[in-house]
Order: structure tokens, then C-alpha cells, then sequence
């Protein structure tokens, strides 16, 4: 156990009550100090809390023992009274008997370094925290609650299984093994590695869940752009004029469709630029469009479709034609709209919705919600690639040794040491 932090767990500023949280070895006695005595654990006791004779507040206190708090260490909270002078008293007094400021996330760290949850629980638990729509906050607490983790504690014990057989083909050749031991192994991880990649496959679903999904506005200039950033937005967010060229700078807003985050992005007009300042515009919404998850690209009904803007036509891009109210010029597959009379926003708005819960969102199962995530999944993957390759059985179990490892870096756990223990144990070889 190391040694007593405490921290602010409740918002800062003013507040009916603000609970300060402590753990770690001292927290016992630093508890018994302040309150006279050592409530029951696990109670709500109301106490006066005081040091050195001087009464700091009446709060509600809780003592939590070790190992089954969330830390897993001695902790404590105090539900004080919610103002700053309370909370300076008493913070003043934590760290005269010896307790410190906890840095960010160090209560999370030590509960993971106690082993009371593993490394995709706890970034469950800091997006819990982060969460802003509906969708979010159940992806979030399907990961806090251990559902990445239990789908790799899944294919780690199968991981380890197949590794105990090679390496006892290594120990025992001689003895009475299965011959196709190698086959048996090189399927079984075949179909590991396929549920793996699986999961690499869904097309970053829960990370863009987590982080959100870049839409870009794209098209020449004057085709109501900006109008439809404000329409879709619901505020003046960007400058609407009749002069082509009003947009330089990229200006974004931030909606929720279907439950996902989304950045909308409105750019300047596509075209030869007039100037330094409007090409360097250009350039921006070309970047913009080549990043985006989808590209809203608008046409204006009373004119013929531009070049550039056809350009970006692509299985990313959704085509809108504006300005409806002025004119019918066809164009493949456009919804049409009218940023002046609101026709067709309504349609638009549900295609958004539609475009972004295709791409962004829950699933069915656990998913891969951060880069780190797939990068370790991938190098599993790539192990399991080379197995059939390596034909000695010791450079097959170190496929597998290493497919392993890859796989623990997701949890934070390196279960590899199991592997004797299965060869011994479970695996019977008749000795
Ligand atoms: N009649 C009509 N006018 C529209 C419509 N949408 C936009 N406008 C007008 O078209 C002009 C250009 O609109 P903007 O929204 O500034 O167009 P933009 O694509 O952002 O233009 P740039 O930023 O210059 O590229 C403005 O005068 C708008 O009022 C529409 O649906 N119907
Ligand atoms: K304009
Ligand atoms: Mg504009």
C-alpha cells in the first residue's frame, strides 16, 4: 500500500456538499485523528471532524477499509460542507498529518496496480467520466464494467492452451504425443485469429462513438454552405452573404445525431482562389475533406453541378442540393433542400443521423475503443500470421508466446507464466 492521498471527488467550487476522498496506508489513523475515534467501517457516521484542538466541520464520514474499497487500499470520505474555507481547513489539515494531493487518475491507478480491475476498466471508467450522450455513456460502462476485458480473458485462456501443447511438444517429442499436434495447434489459432480480426474489422465503430465523427460541408462557393452549417446547427454560427468567397476559415460546430458526437465542419467555397488568403481557405476544406468521415457535398439546384465539387463524389460523401427554391437542375442521387424556405432539412437532418449511426456507434458486443486497443490486437494477429511459417515448435511457441503478449498489453496483465503451469496441470502427458 503506499501512502495517503486525497482528493476533491465532487466538482469544484460552491456546493450544498463536497466529498474528499482519501486512500492509502495512514488513512486509518489519519481518520481516527480527525474524528476522535475510528467510525464502524462502511457506515455513514456523522462526526466532528477537528485537529489541534480547532473544529473544522461536521461532516458525514465513511471508513473504508482495504482490500475491498476501490482502490483496494484503506480509504475514507468525507462528505463536507461545500464551501472553499471548509475545504482549505481540512485539506490544510490532511496534509499536516502527512496525506498529499493525489495526482490526476491515481486513485484509478492504484486500484489497477491492486488488480481490482484491469487497464480497459479503467478507460471505461475515465470515458464514463467523459461522457456526453446516451450511446457514450453505455459504451463507456460496458468497458468499465469489464466487457473488453472479459472477451480478451476469453481468447487469452485459449491462447495459453494452445501454447502449453507446443511447448510440451518441445519438452516431451519423444513421449507418446499426437502426431498432427502441429495441425491441431495451427487450426485452432487459425479460428482465434480470425474472431481477431473480426473485431479489427468493424470499421473503428466504438472509437468514432468515443471521440466523434468529422462531417465536412463542401461545395462552390455560394451554394448556401454556411446557410445549411446555421440551419442544421440552429444557430448563427458562421457568416452568410450573397458575395461567393464569404468562407475562409473552417467553422465548426458541435452536434449529438443519434446519440453521436459529431463535428460539422462548413468551408470555403471550392475554385480557382481569387487570393493568397482565400487559396490557403481552399486548401484548409480540402484537408477537411480528405480527414472527414463523411463529406456533405452541396449542389445548387439552379445551377449545373461544378467540377471540383464532383471531384469528391465518393461512398463517403452525402449529396445535397440547395437552394431547391430557385431551381430543379437533376443531380444523381441529391436530396433536395432549401436553406431559405426549410424544405427538405428534415430529410437531411435524418440522413445525417442515418449516415452517422452507420458509422459510429454501439454494437452488439465489446468493442475497440482506443488506437491502443487495436494496435495490440493487431500484433497478435500478426503472430498468429507467422505460425504456420515457423516449423521448429520452438519458434511455433514463440509465435504464440508473443501473440500472447501482444493480447495482455490491452488488459495490462501478462498471464505467460501460466503457460507452466498448464503443462503440467491440465495438459496430461502420463508422467
Ligand atoms: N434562395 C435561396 N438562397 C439561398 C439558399 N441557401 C443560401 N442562399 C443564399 O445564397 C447566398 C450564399 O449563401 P452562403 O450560405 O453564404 O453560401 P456558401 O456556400 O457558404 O458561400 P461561400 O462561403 O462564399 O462559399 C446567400 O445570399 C444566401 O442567403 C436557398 O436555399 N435558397
Ligand atoms: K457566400
Ligand atoms: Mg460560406
Amino acid at each position: 500500500m503506499s501512502g495517503p492521498i486525497f482528493a476533491l471527488a465532487s466538482g469544484a467550487g460552491r456546493a450544498a456538499v463536497a466529498l474528499l476522498r482519501l486512500s492509502g496506508a495512514g488513512v486509518e489513523e489519519l481518520v481516527a485523528v480527525l474524528c476522535g475515534a475510528l467510525p464502524e467501517p462502511r457506515r455513514a457516521s456523522l462526526r466532528r471532524l477537528t485537529h489541534e484542538g480547532v473544529v473544522l466541520d461536521r461532516a458525514l464520514v465513511l471508513w473504508l477499509p482495504g482490500p475491498g474499497s476501490y482502490t483496494g487500499e484503506d480509504s475514507a470520505e468525507l462528505h463536507l460542507h461545500g464551501g472553499p474555507a471548509v475545504l482549505a481547513a481540512v485539506t490544510e489539515a490532511l496534509v499536516a498529518l502527512g496525506a498529499r494531493p493525489a495526482e490526476p487518475g491515481e486513485f484509478t491507478r492504484r486500484a489497477f496496480l491492486n488488480g481490482r480491475m484491469d487497464l480497459t476498466a479503467a478507460e471505461g471508467i475515465a470515458d464514463l467520466i467523459a461522457a456526453e450522450t446516451e450511446a457514450q455513456r453505455r459504451q463507456a460502462l460496458r468497458q468499465a464494467e469489464g466487457g473488453l476485458a472479459a472477451r480478451h480473458a476469453e481468447w487469452a485462456a485459449r491462447l495459453t492452451r494452445l501454447l502449453a501443447r507446443q511447448e510440451a511438444f518441445i519438452e516431451f517429442e519423444e513421449e507418446d504425443l499426437p502426431t498432427d499436434l502441429d495441425v491441431q495447434v495451427s487450426l485452432a489459432a487459425g479460428v482465434l485469429r480470425e474472431e481477431m480480426a473480426a473485431l479489427l474489422a468493424d470499421g473503428g465503430r466504438a472509437e468514432k462513438l468515443r471521440d466523434g465523427l468529422a462531417i465536412a460541408i463542401l461545395g462552390a462557393p455560394n451554394a448556401g454552405k454556411s446557410s445549411l452549417l446555421n440551419a442544421l446547427s440552429g444557430r448563427d454560427a458562421a457568416i452568410v452573404s450573397a458575395r461567393a468567397g464569404t468562407t475562409r476559415d473552417v467553422v465548426e460546430v458541435r452536434l449529438i445525431l443519434a446519440g453521436v458526437p459529431v463535428t460539422l465542419a462548413d468551408t470555403a467555397g471550392l475554385r480557382e482562389a481569387a487570393d493568397e488568403i482565400e487559396a490557403e481557405g481552399v486548401r484548409r476544406a480540402l484537408a477537411r475533406a480528405e480527414a472527414a468521415d463523411l463529406r456533405m457535398l452541396v449542389f445548387a439546384a439552379d445551377a449545373e453541378p461544378d467540377a471540383a465539387t464532383l471531384s469528391l463524389l465518393g461512398p463517403e460523401a452525402l449529396v445535397v442540393a440547395n437552394k431547391s427554391d430557385l431551381g430543379d437542375v437533376a443531380i444523381e442521387g441529391a436530396i433536395r433542400v432549401s436553406a431559405r424556405t426549410g424544405e427538405g432539412l428534415d430529410e437531411l437532418r435524418a440522413r445525417l443521423e442515418g449516415a452517422a449511426a452507420a458509422r459510429a456507434g454501439l454494437g452488439e458486443e465489446a468493442a475497440l475503443t482506443r488506437p491502443r486497443h487495436r494496435a495490440a490486437l493487431r500484433d497478435a494477429v500478426e503472430w498468429l500470421d507467422r505460425l504456420p511459417l515457423a516449423g521448429l515448435p520452438e519458434l511455433r511457441a514463440e509465435a504464440l508466446r508473443n501473440a500472447l503478449r501482444a493480447l495482455s498489453r490491452l488488459t495490462g496483465r501478462v498471464d505467460v507464466e501460466q503457460v507452466l503451469d498448464l503443462i503440467f496441470g491440465e495438459f496430461c502427458i502420463g508422467k
